[in-house]
């Protein structure tokens, strides 16, 4: 039995518009000790997954539907009060995007850490765990004097490294980290990559990795996950969805990204803007940007295929690979969709555009806030 299953899963946000199907349908699986990214644009839903996963959202966030199961519980019949007493934190933690939003500005990092630990560890003196707050500073290369500094204090990189040490201090058997290096300046996301990954063998957590960048998925990620428009378009092992895509805008997104073994590679963008996720159309929700969409495309919903053991592809055209593969890898491909409004090779599409993203993200709150006693 898989660590985490995900079962159709509707997040929604309330809106002044109606909702906002951010997770529309969404299923996933984590086994105990692997590390599944979610890519996607922005916008797509990720952290409103993970999210749903320990319900650290704001209040206009709802689950409409659908199952989330943790090593054998149903979390969302849990009681906000049940969930982080048993499973926040010290089950299931959280690395959100950018750290210094989450701890609590008022108490030091220090007392955050220690606090977490003697929620959820009966029996551990202050004592006791703010030398284990230190024994993580040290590993996490901050020098341990400083969990008396308030969180101002602490640079970009340190914070991060902070919320690393907080998110895995209670040795969790799942990790959900959001964009983990995005805040930081590029010579030391690679370090705190590294530093996440060693530490999360060390304790043998799973762990969701959510970025937008297909390079850090490569490199870290046993299966990749590609959302879009709230749903999760296509799934399988790393190396699958790397080097052998069927949906198209996985395809899309692989041109998007240099490829450091082709010096002759040309980066392709996809044209086109994430669907409006108030009230999204029938069909497809990729249709409007697809280069490949068909008549069946934007009049009906595709369900997930298996296309090989664990390969998951929710395309009406996904078993043409060859064609798309070739096809995909030319700009003007995508260029030709870009000036008739996604239908290069089908004559059945519409040209509307998919409007603009929903952005309706008043009240939004990346913070984690692990000082609140709400929230430990
Ligand atoms: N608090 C909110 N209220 C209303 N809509 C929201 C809220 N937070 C997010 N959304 C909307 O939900 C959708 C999914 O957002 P989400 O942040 O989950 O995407 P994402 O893929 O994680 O994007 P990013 O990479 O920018 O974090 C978007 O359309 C976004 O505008």
């Amino acid at each position: 039995m898989s660590l985490l299953e995900i079962t159709d899963l509707r997040t929604y946000y309330r809106a002044d518009d109606g909702w906002v199907r951010a997770t529309d349908g969404v299923s996933l699986s984590v086994d105990r000790g692997e590390t599944v990214g979610l890519v996607g644009e922005s916008g797509s839903g990720k952290t409103t997954l993970a999210k749903s996963i320990i319900r650290l959202f704001p209040d206009n966030a709802e689950i409409r539907g659908g199952s989330i199961e943790f090593d054998g519980t149903e979390i969302t019949e849990l009681t906000d009060k049940e969930l982080r007493r048993r499973i926040r934190w010290q089950e299931i933690s959280m690395i959100p995007q950018n750290a210094m939003n989450g701890f609590d500005p008022v108490y030091t990092v220090g007392d955050q850490i220690v606090q977490v630990i003697r929620h959820h560890e009966d029996g551990v003196s202050k004592a006791e765990a703010r030398s284990r707050a230190r024994d993580l500073f040290d590993e996490l290369g901050i020098e341990p004097d400083r969990i008396d500094d308030y969180p101002h204090q602490f640079s970009g990189g340190m914070a991060q490294r902070a919320m690393i040490a907080l998110a895995l201090a209670l040795g969790p058997s799942l990790v959900l980290a959001d964009e983990p290096t995005t805040a930081l300046d590029v010579v030391i996301q690679d370090r705190i990559l590294e530093t996440i990954t060693e530490k999360q063998a060390e304790i043998d957590s799973a762990m969701i990795m959510i970025t937008h960048d297909m390079s850090v998925v490569s490199e870290t990620c046993d299966r990749i996950a590609v959302v879009y428009g709230g749903r999760v378009v296509e799934i399988a092992d790393t190396r699958t969805v790397i080097t052998n895509p069927r949906h198209p805008y996985t395809l899309g997104l692989r041109n998007a990204f240099p490829d450091i073994s082709d010096d002759d590679q040309e980066l392709i963008s996809i044209p086109g803007t994430p669907p409006d996720l108030v009230d999204p159309d029938e069909g497809c929700r990729f249709a409007p940007r697809c280069p490949f969409a068909e008549e069946d495309c934007w009049d009906v919903t595709p369900e997930p295929r298996e296309y090989e053991p664990g390969h998951l592809v929710e395309c009406h055209r996904a078993d043409e690979i060859d064609y798309l593969q070739e096809a995909a890898g030319r700009k003007a491909t995508w260029q030709d969709a870009d000036a008739d409004g996604g239908t290069a090779v089908s004559d059945g599409g519409t040209t509307e555009d998919s409007g603009d993203d929903a952005g309706a993200t008043a009240g939004r709150s990346d913070a984690v806030d692990p000082g609140g006693p709400d929230d430990v």
